[in-house]
């Protein structure tokens, strides 16, 4: 039996847990954001502050050695571990406690990331976010997908999703491919676009918030650190995706009649994340 929701405001409070009094770091959990390439170390950038501006209460990147200056200068709240590989990742070595993993923005498609890549997600038992790049080396080594635990969110845009699952003649049927999908291998989809849906099984969630100032670079790579921070925070899967999702929406309708459609750019999402949040005020 399909169930269709919409991720409105009722949806988003009830799910949305404010951080207590007595919280410290640990509480908000340590997420580690692994991806960049020499030329896409900003897509990193933006993950990390999004994540951190979620609430995770300490975010890591495993990065290439060039993203090294670049994350301590813009991020000086973000600790960062490198690669021995000067331009990409060629291996992903970490022994760090975490909760939560978000990865693929900006990694690109070497030869060695994608046998990084694959070593990584065979020893992997934590809570993981895979996006962009992450889910086109999926795309170009599919039996790679049984290694998924049931602990996954994928995050593709409509194309990075067509590379996934194949071409569809309808939304309708998109939809149940995903879900197919999804019930193969028990793991949480958003699909990203006008409007975003999050399909789980047999369940979708259809997002409210967002518009067009949205499709601006970087933009799903905030959306990554989003959910990721909350994750790191104790959210399950589904949650993070369905308040990540209203939430990130909701900076851009927030921001729109200050920024224009036209300048809004994806560190305006990460600025307008605390009113965001502020909107669900318990
Ligand atoms: N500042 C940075 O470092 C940035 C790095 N980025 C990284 O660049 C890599 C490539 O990502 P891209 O998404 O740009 O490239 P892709 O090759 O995945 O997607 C671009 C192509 O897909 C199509 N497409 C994109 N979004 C679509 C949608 N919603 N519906 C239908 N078609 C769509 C476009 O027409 C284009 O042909 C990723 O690893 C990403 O993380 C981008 O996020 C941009 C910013
Ligand atoms: N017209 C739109 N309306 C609502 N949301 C949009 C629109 N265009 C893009 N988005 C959102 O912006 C994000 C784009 O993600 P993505 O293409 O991965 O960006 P990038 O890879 O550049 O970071 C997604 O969350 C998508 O839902
Ligand atoms: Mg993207």
């Amino acid at each position: 039996m399909e169930k269709y929701f919409y991720i409105d405001y009722e949806q988003a409070k009830r799910r949305f847990k404010p951080i207590v009094n007595q919280a410290h770091k640990g509480i908000q959990g340590h997420a580690l954001i692994i991806g960049g390439s020499y030329g896409k170390i900003g897509s990193v950038c933006l993950s990390a502050k999004a994540c951190l501006k979620s609430g995770a209460g300490l975010v890591t990147v495993y990065v290439p050695k060039c993203g090294y200056e670049i994350v301590q200068t813009v991020m000086p709240e973000v600790m960062v571990l490198t690669d021995e590989c000067n331009e990409y990742i060629s291996s992903i070595q970490t022994t760090l406690s975490i909760q939560v993993i978000g990865m693929g923005m900006g990694m690109g498609l070497h030869k060695e990331t994608q046998q990084a890549f694959f070593q990584f997600l065979k020893m992997n038992y934590l809570p993981i976010v895979i996006d962009a790049d992450g889910l086109n080396i999926l795309s170009e080594n599919k039996t790679w997908l049984e290694n998924l635990s049931d602990k996954t969110v994928l995050t593709p845009h409509r194309k990075e999703l067509e590379r996934l699952i194949g071409i569809w003649e309808s939304q309708e049927q998109m939809l149940e491919m995903v879900k197919e999908f999804s019930k193969k291998y028990n793991i949480v989809i958003v699909v990203k676009g006008a409007p975003t849906m999050i399909v789980y099984k047999n369940d979708v969630y259809v997002n409210t918030t967002g518009n067009q100032a949205l499709a601006t670079a970087g933009s799903g790579d905030v959306l990554t650190g989003i959910i990721t921070g909350l994750i790191a925070q104790g959210y399950d899967m589904i949650d993070a995706a369905i308040l990540g999702v209203y939430l990130h929406g909701l900076t851009a309708d927030l921001a729109v009649h200050e920024t224009s459609y036209n300048s809004f750019i994806a560190s305006d999402i990460i600025q307008y994340l605390g009113k965001a949040f502020l909107t669900l005020k318990k």
